[in-house]
C-alpha cells in the first residue's frame, strides 16, 4: 500500500485537524462537520495526481484549448456515519462520480471491550473495473476498512482502489497494508501512534460519528 501522508507537509490542513481535536472547538458539530469535507477537499486534491488523463479540446470563446481531463470511472463509497461529511468533500472535487454507502458499527456482544464490526447496509452501483474512492475519516484498528471492502466484493473488483481517512493509528495502516491489495494508496491527513482499551485512536479526536451528528443508543 502507498501512504500518502498530508502532515508530512505543513498547510492550512493542519489548521483544520487542530480544530478537529481541540475539545472546545469540536463541539461546534457544524464546524467539525466543515473541517471533514475541507480535508475531504484537500485529500482529493492530492488523490487527483495518481489519476490517469486524457488529453480533450475545449472550444473557448476564442479558440480551442487542450486540457487534460481526468479519465477514471470514479466510484466514492463512504462508510456511515462519519463518512457522510468527508465523502460531500470528495463529491465536491469528483462532482461526476457515482456514489455508494455502506454501513459499520462496533457491536458489543458482552460488556466487555471486545467488539466486531456490523456491516448490514450497502446501496452501491457496480464498482467492476472503476476507481474506487473508501472514505472514512477514522482508521483506528482498521477492521471497518477492511469488512466493508469485504462486503463491496459483490459490486465487482475495482480497477484501483484508493482509501481516504483524516486520522489513522498505526495499527491500522499495518491491518491495510496486509488486507488490501499492493497498489492500493491511502490518502491520511495525520497519522496518531496508538489506540486505547476500547480502540480509540490517541491522541485522535474523540468519537467522529458522535461529534458529527450526536451520540446514539449503543444496541
Ligand atoms: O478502524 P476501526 O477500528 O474499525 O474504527 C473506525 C470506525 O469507527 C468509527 O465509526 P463508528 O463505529 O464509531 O460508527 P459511527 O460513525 O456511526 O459513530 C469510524 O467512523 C470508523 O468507521
Ligand atoms: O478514535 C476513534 C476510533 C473509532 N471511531 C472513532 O470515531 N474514533
Ligand atoms: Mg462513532
Amino acid at each position: 500500500m502507498h501512504v500518502h501522508h498530508l502532515l508530512n507537509n505543513n498547510s492550512i490542513a493542519n489548521k483544520f485537524i487542530a480544530q478537529l481535536r481541540d475539545t472546545k472547538i469540536q463541539q461546534d458539530r457544524m464546524r467539525f462537520r466543515k473541517n471533514i469535507e475541507r480535508l475531504g477537499e484537500i485529500l482529493s486534491y492530492e488523490l487527483s495526481n495518481k489519476l490517469q488523463y486524457t488529453t480533450r479540446d475545449i472550444t473557448t470563446p476564442l479558440g480551442i484549448a487542450k486540457v487534460d481531463l481526468p479519465a477514471n470511472e470514479i466510484v466514492i463509497c463512504s462508510i456511515l456515519r462519519a463518512g457522510i461529511p468527508l465523502h460531500n468533500g470528495i463529491l465536491n472535487y469528483f462532482d461526476d462520480a457515482e456514489n455508494s454507502f455502506i454501513s459499520a458499527y462496533r457491536h458489543h456482544p458482552n460488556e466487555d471491550e471486545e467488539f466486531e464490526i456490523k456491516v448490514e447496509y450497502l446501496a452501491s452501483p457496480s464498482i467492476n473495473g472503476k476507481t474506487l474512492i473508501l472514505a472514512d475519516p477514522m482508521l483506528a484498528t482498521g477492521r471497518s476498512f477492511v469488512n466493508v471492502m469485504q462486503a463491496l466484493k459483490q459490486m465487482g473488483t475495482p480497477k484501483e482502489i484508493h482509501l481516504v481517512a483524516v486520522i489513522g493509528a498505526e495499527e491500522g495502516l499495518k491491518l491495510l497494508d496486509e488486507e488490501f491489495p499492493q497498489n492500493t494508496h491511502l490518502w491520511i491527513a495525520a497519522i496518531d501512534p496508538k489506540l486505547d482499551h476500547r480502540g480509540y485512536i490517541v491522541p485522535g479526536l474523540g468519537d467522529a460519528g458522535d461529534l458529527c451528528f450526536g451520540t446514539k443508543k449503543q444496541h
